[in-house]
């Protein structure tokens, strides 16, 4: 079984990563001193699938597990689900005795974050994750949250989780498009920190089943460092998670929530990216070529439709966290596996990028 300490102080915690873990979750969730009461939130895709047996062998072994669910898909990342989701929790008698479990993938793991950040002011959660982007990235750190119609991830909280069971068996329902997205997250993580990463990565192909525990182990660990040395993204290391999302959130809301999925976001904001880096700083041209490469054999979009205006994703960025007090703190690349905030991005620049998208 592969493993991921992730420290921080009184909020660390355990990464299990292990093909068939999911059998033994009542175990682990034992051993990381979890007891009483829980409330399963998942989605309407995954549900069917894992939540019966998971009910089963937490009760089983003295939990009282109800199960919430919502529709599968980022619409589903919204206030009114998180009020929907605590008002069911209080009628099925959740107090603050009990805790969550977030059985899915980035959507459901952002939205039990949250509802588990706010109910009766705060109760933990494990993270179940159940995709690539939840497996790779978004199950670890602590970032939870919803979207608002104004921008993504704009209502939220740091609230980590106690202790993340990833089991990539659960791959093998995910369809095949939304499989494939997950890799922008990797391929991101490649870029900022990992760069001989990037060769297992080309070693892979889309049709493969799951990547192996290592490789999920792998990304963990480069994202469980980035957040030990900066939680709640205040010296600027955490924002270098976010390589790739400034240009690719505000495509991805510019379009009703769920048309592009996540990771295809990322990876039209990663070519983005790329072509700023070669613009402010030493990035060459074969290294953005190495990077878009991978993110294509991932079938992963690199044109920005013509639908997708300009001027919209521009108003939505322009809201994104990365924009505080009217400075542009932009993600850039001076070589692969080497990130850095850069703050002399103009606007026209980030247009003309955009422009750039189109062909
Ligand atoms: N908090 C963070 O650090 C962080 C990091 C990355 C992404 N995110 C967020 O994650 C979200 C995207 O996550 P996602 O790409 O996992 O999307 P998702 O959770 O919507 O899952 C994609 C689709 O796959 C289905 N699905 C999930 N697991 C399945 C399985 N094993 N079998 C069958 N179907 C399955 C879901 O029902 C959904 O339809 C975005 O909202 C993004 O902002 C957060
Ligand atoms: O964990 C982080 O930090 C990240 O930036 C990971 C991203 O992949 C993720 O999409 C995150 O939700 C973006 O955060 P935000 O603060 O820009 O909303
Ligand atoms: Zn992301």
């Amino acid at each position: 079984m592969a493993s991921v300490h992730v420290n921080l102080g009184s909020r660390s915690y355990q990464v299990l990563c292990d093909y068939g873990i999911l059998e033994n979750a009542a175990k682990h969730i034992q051993e990381a001193g979890l007891q009483g009461k829980v409330a399963i939130i998942t989605d309407s895709n995954v549900g069917p699938y894992y939540s019966k047996t998971l009910v089963e062998k937490l009760n089983t072994a003295g939990y009282q597990a109800t199960t919430h669910s919502v529709p599968a898909g980022e619409a589903s990342k919204s206030m009114s689900k998180v009020e929907l989701l605590c008002r069911e929790m209080t009628q099925d008698g959740h107090d603050r005795s009990s805790f969550v479990i977030a059985l899915g993938g980035g959507v459901v793991g952002d939205l039990a974050g949250f509802v588990a950040s706010v109910f009766y002011r705060g109760i933990p959660f494990v993270q179940i994750p159940t995709t690539i982007v939840s497996l790779v990235d978004s199950s670890v750190g602590g970032k939870t949250g919803v979207n608002i119609a104004e921008g993504k991830n704009l209502v939220g909280a740091f609230h980590q989780p106690q202790l993340v069971l990833a089991d990539p068996a659960t791959l093998s329902t995910l369809p095949g498009r939304e499989y494939r997205e997950g890799y922008a997250e990797a391929i991101k993580h490649a870029a900022i920190r990992d760069a001989a990463m990037l060769t297992e990565l080309e070693a892979l192909s889309p049709e493969d089943q799951a990547p192996a525990a290592e490789l999920i182990a792998r990304n963990i660990s480069i994202k469980a460092r980035v957040v030990e040395e900066d939680e709640q993204e205040i010296s600027g290391t955490r924002a270098l998670l976010n390589f790739g999302h400034t240009i690719g959130h505000g495509i991805e809301a510019a379009v009703p929530y769920g048309t592009l999925l996540h990771g295809e976001a990322i990876s039209l904001g990663i070519r983005a990216a790329l072509l700023l880096s070669e613009e402010y700083s030493t990035l060459t041209p074969q290294d953005s070529e190495r990077v878009l490469k991978l993110l294509d054999t991932f079938q992963l979009p690199l044109t920005l439709p013509t639908k997708i205006k300009t001027e919209v994703v521009l108003e939505k960025m322009k809201r994104d966290k990365k924009f505080s007090g009217g400075t542009i703190n932009f993600v850039l690349l001076d070589k692969l596996g080497s990130a850095f905030v850069s703050k002399e991005v103009t606007w026209k620049s980030i247009e003309q990028t955009i422009e750039t998208l189109r062909s």
